[in-house]
């Protein structure tokens, strides 16, 4: 496995993260690339304690979770505009994407809610280790929630219609959700309930991923005075 610096096993890791970040288009510090590698230990270390994630192989965690999360963040960077935006990820498990944004966006608070508590607890743990003060976990069911986050996003969690019905409560009235799908949702679209407006659809690729990949990005419809 990795050290901090991401050394022995970790070189190999390092060396598909740095190539996954090029073909991302993403320049992060070298501080952000051991926090990530340090990231993917803690998954491989507590995992099975936690019941985190299915997927257990390093080089897997890298493609499936790490590089699918990292997808997100030019985008999310592209939204925020340099603004410091409170984003949440609900049903946030081993912290996907949510503990990936905060490394990569220090500027961004980002709070990870998930109804297990040993899950929530794990992301606090990742925030007390990798020394990342802008990241937290709630242990709630997202629709006990309350909150004005500017961006909700999620990944792996539900249909799009109950993730926006259950996290309505959470999103701030200029708010956008950012649901990361697989192939494009067009049923779950058209399920939608009245007054979620779709603005955005962006296809994605995942270095190292044969998969499709894309974002749905979804507001408040504009009230009609
Ligand atoms: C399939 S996992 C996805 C985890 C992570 N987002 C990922 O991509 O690997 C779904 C997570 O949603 C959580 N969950 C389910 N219902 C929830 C609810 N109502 N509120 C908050 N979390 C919920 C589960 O505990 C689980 O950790």
């Amino acid at each position: 496995m990795t050290d901090s610096t991401g050394a022995s096993l970790g070189g190999g890791l390092r060396d598909g993260l740095q190539a996954g970040l090029k073909s991302l288009g993403l320049d992060l510090s070298e501080q952000q690339v051991a926090q990530l590698l340090s990231y993917i230990d803690l998954i491989a270390k507590w995992g099975k304690v936690y019941n985190l994630t299915a997927v257990r192989q390093p080089s897997e965690m890298l493609t499936h979770h790490l590089l699918d999360s990292l997808a997100v963040i030019a985008p999310l960077r592209a939204a925020a505009q340099g603004r410091a935006i409170k984003l949440l990820d609900v049903g946030s498990g081993a912290g996907l994407p949510g503990v990936v944004i905060a490394i990569c966006c220090p500027d961004m608070t980002v709070h990870c809610v998930d109804t297990v508590a040993k899950k929530a607890a794990f992301i606090q743990q990742v925030a007390v280790s990798l020394q990342l003060s802008n990241l937290k976990g709630v242990h709630e069911r997202v629709e006990r929630l309350a909150g004005h986050y500017d961006i909700v996003t999620s990944r792996a969690f539900a249909s799009l219609q109950d993730f926006v019905t259950l996290s309505s409560g959470t999103l701030a009235a200029e708010g956008v959700w950012l649901a990361m799908k697989g192939k494009h949702p067009a049923e779950e679209i058209a399920n939608l309930p009245a007054g979620i407006d779709v603005f955005h659809v962006e296809q994605l690729k995942v270095p190292g991923l044969d998969a499709d990949r894309c974002l749905i990005w979804m507001k408040r419809a504009a009230a009609v005075t």
